[in-house]
């Protein structure tokens, strides 16, 4: 089996170029099912997540033509609807959460659709209600199978109405816009998701015939279509990443340049890094992080310890709060982490604290750092990856640390992140892929 194993202690340096945004690729290549046109998507990331639903498009009858390294087009001119009830269907569109978003242009399309219950990462109870009773208020009927394991969902004729959502779902509410464009009818979903992936994922939409208003805000207005038309789309650079790197830059202490990211749909990210005192400039369009020998935790305006903590957008992305919290480990002074949304993504700090790191669990959602002020550092240990975003945060600390780590259950850092070892090598890590068995318990 896969692992990294990784050298730390030593500071990095130079350019990098951030992938382009994963979860931005599953909302817009499963909207590519919404026409029988060609669609060119262009950034895609080369990761597992993104090329096992590209594969399934393909099992459903899209003929996928790789352009370039990062530019796919589709054609959804023919789909077998039989797939749906395959074995292979339920394996592969059960390993990964994005497999849900096939749904909502199936029914706009074709009036039926089938999902085996999807994957993603285990962080906690993931709920599908919201994308469920979307589909149910524009008039879908659905099913779950425990026998089979598959949701089935069946609408002849989807109407426009009015959709208050339960949550902010980000995969929910992208599920329901793409069922609404070719809805008769006026639909409006209030309560919507709004981060850049889904703006994104709407703006491409109008560009292929679609109606869609309020763009950017949680009052999303569709005014349904008879038919879509292909489009070329570009993704967004993924802002988990950029965040990733500007974490581990700050940490271990490197002097990195990340280039193009789009700084203005980076929303709060950069000021909630600053917040830990790390320094970032903007230059042109890249951000400069100068090597850090330290960097201090600010207090709130009162003097109180700083709490970051997770929101819908345009608050602070869930999927960002473990890198935050590896990179507070080292920092001067505490600060609280909240994690609101997730229950199971603050586990892997047992890791950090076997690696010296000084955190206090209080319950699944919250843990307080007490930073080490780079006085002492981590110590290298060997180790397994529990998630996606874990997994990177136990690579930064690894990086950071005295001595070797190994960190085994690297496809979940590989579902996300392109070529990751490769591109810190360019850096100057010293990080290697090896084969070796995760250590039994
Ligand atoms: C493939 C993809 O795009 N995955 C992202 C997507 O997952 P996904 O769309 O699955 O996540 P949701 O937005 O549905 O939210 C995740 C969980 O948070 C809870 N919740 C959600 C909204 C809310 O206002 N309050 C609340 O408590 C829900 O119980 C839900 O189960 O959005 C998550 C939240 O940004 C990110 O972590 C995931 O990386
Ligand atoms: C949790 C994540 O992904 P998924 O929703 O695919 O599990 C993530 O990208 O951090």
């Amino acid at each position: 089996m896969n692992a990294f194993e990784i050298h730390g202690g030593k500071p990095l340096k130079g350019e990098i170029i951030p992938q382009g945004a994963k979860n931005e690729a599953l909302q817009v290549v499963s909207a590519v099912l919404l026409t029988k046109e060609k669609v060119t998507i262009s950034n895609i990331p080369d990761i597992k997540d993104v090329n096992k639903l590209i594969e399934l498009l393909g099992d459903l009858g899209v003929v996928v033509q790789r352009i370039s390294k990062d530019t796919y087009s589709f054609e959804a001119s023919n789909i077998n609807l039989d797939f749906f009830q395959s074995e292979t269907f339920r394996s592969k569109g059960g390993s990964l959460r994005g497999s849900i978003m096939i749904v909502g242009p199936l029914l706009a399309r074709f009036g039926k659709a089938a999902i085996p219950k999807p994957g993603g990462d285990k962080i906690g109870r993931r709920r599908l209600d919201t994308h469920f009773l979307g589909f149910e208020k524009l008039g879908a009927q659905f099913n779950y199978n425990a026998e089979t394991g598959f949701f089935n969902v069946d609408a002849t004729n989807l109407k426009g109405t009015y959709v208050l959502l339960e949550e902010a779902s980000v995969t929910g509410t992208a599920n329901v816009v793409m069922a609404a464009v070719l809805a008769k009818g006026t639909t409006t979903i209030y309560n919507a998701a709004c981060e850049p992936y889904l703006q994104q994922l709407c703006k491409m939409l109008n560009r292929m015939g679609a109606k869609i208003s309020g763009i950017g805000s949680n009052l999303l207005t569709i005014e349904g279509v008879s038919e879509l038309n292909g489009t070329e789309h570009r993704l967004l650079p993924d802002m988990i990443e950029i965040g990733s790197f500007i974490g581990l830059a700050a940490m271990t202490g490197s002097e990195i340049t990340i280039k193009d990211v789009q700084y203005n749909e980076l929303g709060i990210i950069p000021s909630v890094f600053r917040k830990l005192g790390i320094t970032l400039e903007l230059r042109g369009d890249d951000i400069y992080i100068p090597p850090h020998k330290n960097y201090e935790i600010d207090t709130f305006i009162d003097g109180s310890i700083m709490t970051i903590s997770d929101a819908p957008w345009p608050g602070f992305t869930p999927d960002l709060l473990s890198i935050v919290l590896v990179v507070a480990t080292q920092a001067k002074g505490n600060v609280l982490i909240h994690q609101k949304m997730f229950e199971s993504r603050l586990f892997f700090v047992d890791k950090l604290i076997d690696m010296g790191a000084q955190i206090i669990l209080c319950d699944p959602h919250r843990a307080t750092v007490i930073g080490l002020n780079k006085q002492v550092k981590l110590k290298g240990i060997e180790m397994t990856s529990p998630d996606i975003r874990a997994g990177v945060s136990l690579l930064i600390a690894a990086l950071s640390a005295n001595g070797r780590s190994i960190i085994h259950n690297i496809e979940q850092i590989e579902r996300g992140y392109q070529d990751i070892d490769t591109r810190l090598r360019l850096l100057g890590a010293d990080i290697k892929r090896i084969d070796a068995m995760p250590p039994s318990h």
